[in-house]
């Protein structure tokens, strides 16, 4: 095994003299992003409850010579908002990006939700966001500015199963409505939203029955679109959601049915897969020995499974063995 970079289709040095924070960034989705930041030139910084998994996201990033650091941090606490978000500041003098990517949720039928469940969920997803965000901006954004993306979940037409994080997601996408209202033009922040339908990452391991029939989305594909909004090239883009998710929920069954009604047996819409593949015989050589390699999806078997194929329909192969294009 070899080490593996982090290819974005962004152009290097986008980043540079950024700092960035991002929340549940040793795991999924917020370690692609990280990676994905990293490889573009910002310092880093992942911040969640469990600091091993940041640790070796970290360690991931600077053996491939990224700057990335980690703090412990619960979002639901406002006072660890702060402390983290002033600690950053002292250390490095500024926070230019904040993704607002650790979320959650479990599923519930809404007649079996309980007060605390609900509660549960919003405070981790809606207040968490709005902790972080406040915390940025009372710290630093206030003053200087900055972008801000949160991550939540494709809520377009209610989540069934699913209440309480739909709830919270929508409120989340509010928010950010009116932070870019009220953060934009005096203060210089751009706050927007980026909406993942069924994306292929190591949240899923929540979800253990979910047949992925469909086209997921990869983590690749949600980072990307973090890093467009986060970037420059989006300095007249606030107060939008974007939501990645192929479409799938403008159909009737969304991404949450278990059957969709998007293109259910394959799909003709490549996938965009950052990582790196891996080089034949890597490891052995002697500028990678003693490395350990980026491990590229942590995932149930099934997914594992399809991202494969997507990795094959990625480099041109034939996905399905069969020398077909289709997934
Ligand atoms: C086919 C379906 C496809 C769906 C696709 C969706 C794709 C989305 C993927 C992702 O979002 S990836 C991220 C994956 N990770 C998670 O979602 C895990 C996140 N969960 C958590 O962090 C925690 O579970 C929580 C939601 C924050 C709750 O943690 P907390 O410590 O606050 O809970 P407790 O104090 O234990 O309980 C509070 C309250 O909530 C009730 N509750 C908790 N878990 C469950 C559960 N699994 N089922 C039912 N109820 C639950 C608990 O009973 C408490 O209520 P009361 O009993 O006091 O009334
Ligand atoms: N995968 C999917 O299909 C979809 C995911 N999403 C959303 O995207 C985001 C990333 O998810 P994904 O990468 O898939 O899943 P992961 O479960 O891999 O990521 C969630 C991250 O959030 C962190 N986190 C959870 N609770 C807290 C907390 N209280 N304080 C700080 N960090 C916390 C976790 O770290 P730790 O436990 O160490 O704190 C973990 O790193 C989430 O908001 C998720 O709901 C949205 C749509 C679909």
């Amino acid at each position: 095994m070899s080490m593996i970079g982090y290819n974005s289709v962004f152009k290097k040095d986008l980043f540079k003299d950024q700092v960035i924070l991002v929340t549940g960034g040793g795991t999924g989705i917020g370690r692609c992003t990280a990676h994905e930041l990293a490889s573009l030139g910002a310092t880093v910084i992942i911040a969640a409850r469990k600091i091993d998994q940041l640790i070796n996201t970290a360690r991931e990033i600077e053996l491939l010579g990224g700057k990335c650091e980690t703090m412990a941090l619960n979002i639901r606490d406002p006072k660890q908002a702060v402390e983290v978000v002033q600690a950053i500041v002292a250390k490095h003098g500024k926070l230019t990006g904040l993704v607002n990517n650790a979320g959650g949720q479990f599923r519930s039928p809404a007649s079996k939700l309980s007060p605390n469940g609900f509660a549960a969920v919003v405070n981790l997803n809606l207040m968490g966001t709005f902790n972080l965000c406040k915390a940025a901006f009372d710290t630093y954004m206030g003053e200087h500015g900055g972008s801000i993306v949160n991550v939540t979940l494709d809520c377009r037409n209610g989540i069934p199963g699913m209440l309480h994080s739909g709830a919270a997601r929508a409120g989340v996408i509010n928010m950010t409505k009116t932070l870019a209202i009220e953060w934009g033009p005096f203060n210089g922040i751009r706050i927007n939203c980026v909406s993942p339908g069924m994306m292929m990452t190591s949240g899923l391991k929540t979800y253990p029955e979910h047949n992925p029939s469909s086209r997921m989305g990869t983590e690749s594909e949600a980072a990307a679109a973090v890093v467009f909004l986060l970037s420059p090239a989006a300095s007249y883009i606030t107060g939008i959601n974007l939501p990645v998710d192929g479409a799938s929920s403008l159909t009737c069954a969304g991404t949450y049915g278990t059957e969709t009604l998007f293109n259910p047996k394959t799909s003709l819409m490549k996938p965009y897969i950052g990582w790196l593949q891996q080089q034949e015989g890597g490891g052995e050589e002697e500028e990678t020995k003693g490395q350990p390699a980026v491990k590229e999806l942590d995932a149930p078997e099934p997914i594992i499974h399809l991202y494969e194929r997507y990795k094959g329909f990625v480099n041109g192969g034939s996905a399905n063995g069969g020398g077909g294009s289709k997934l």
